[in-house]
């Protein structure tokens, strides 16, 4: 299956050491799951969360849910292992923590051999570089790892992400000229629901596929912001039969809502019915 054409509204990491979350996960509306063994993972726990982890998919359980595992860096005492690991566990991608470079996906390549690989896209050189990573061939979606980028850029915390959008509009161009997946960063303030829909409707504006995520309360928001609205299925609707209807009379233009509708239009009319089924095919 085209990975295009499933949902990737909500993303949810999951601490690979945290059984009870591991087994939560079974039951939430996510879209995909990131199972985490890099940063939600103390140093201690890192060779028993990679079993727990792998145990917990060979267990199955998880559905139509997309199964990612985000692996240590290959340039940690854990990276190779992990990889070597992850090659074998029952998921769908890889996914490479701090890639900045083509390079980088390559190296793993050569241990997860043909597995689809991910990569987080959070330092300021693959920013420089997210043309040259979303055109690897193993690749099939980009993470924007907003802390770490925040952290290496020395920014400071602002509502509209300012200091980020330069970075998140270079991996965006990058992952849509490549018809890569591409979702946005965590919002870390659990809590904050209104802030966490502020920032979903700002990703699903700048045409991110979804969000990531750290907690169950956040998944129903993300859901909601990255679904095409009943508003958008109904203009949809009547652009394309409109624009039918002028095909059918001769004319290349419709008009709907006191806007034209063209062949463009339609394209992307036809990709929120289809976003739409996705949804209802998963949900249902
Ligand atoms: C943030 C948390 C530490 C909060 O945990 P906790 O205090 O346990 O929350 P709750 O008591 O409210 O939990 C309620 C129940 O939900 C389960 N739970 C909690 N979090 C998750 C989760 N992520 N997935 C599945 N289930 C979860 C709890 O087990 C409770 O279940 P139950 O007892 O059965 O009711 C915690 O949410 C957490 O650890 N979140 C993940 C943090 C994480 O993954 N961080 C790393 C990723 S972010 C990142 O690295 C981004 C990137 O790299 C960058 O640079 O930006
Ligand atoms: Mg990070």
């Amino acid at each position: 299956m085209d990975p295009r054409s499933r949902p990737y509204r909500s993303v949810l990491y999951i601490p690979g050491s945290k059984p009870r979350a591991l087994d939560k996960a079974r039951s939430l509306p996510v879209d995909a799951i990131i199972f985490d063994l890099e940063d939600a993972v103390a140093a201690e726990e890192k060779d028993s969360a990679r079993a727990t982890l792998a145990d917990a998919l060979q267990q199955g359980g998880y559905g139509a849910r997309v199964r990612i595992v985000r692996i240590n860096g290959l340039d940690t005492a854990w990276g190779r292992q992990d990889a070597e690991a992850a090659a074998k566990m029952d998921c769908d991608a890889i996914l490479a923590p701090k890639v900045s470079s083509p390079a980088d996906l390559e190296a793993l390549a050569e241990i997860t051999a043909d597995r689809p690989l991910w990569a987080m896209m959070e330092t300021p050189r693959a920013m420089l570089n997210a043309a040259a990573i979303a055109a690897h061939p193993a690749l099939q979606g980009m993470v924007m790892g907003t802390n770490d980028l925040a952290k290496d850029m020395q920014t400071r915390f602002r509502a509209d992400r300012l200091p980020l959008l330069s970075g998140l509009g270079l991996c965006l161009l990058a992952a849509k000229a490549e018809g890569k997946v591409i979702v946005d960063g965590v919002y870390n303030a659990f809590k904050d629901d209104a802030g966490l829909e502020v920032e979903c409707r700002q990703g699903r504006d700048m045409g991110f596929d979804g969000k990531t995520l750290i907690h169950p309360a956040q998944v129903d928001i993300a859901n909601a912001a990255f679904a095409p609205s009943e508003d958008e299925i109904d203009l949809a609707r009547r652009q394309i039969a409109a624009f039918e209807a002028a095909e059918a009379a001769g004319q290349g233009v419709a008009v709907v809502d006191g806007r034209i509708v063209e062949n463009l239009h339609v394209v992307t009319a036809r990709e929120i019915l289809a976003k739409a089924d996705a949804i209802a095919g998963i949900s249902g």
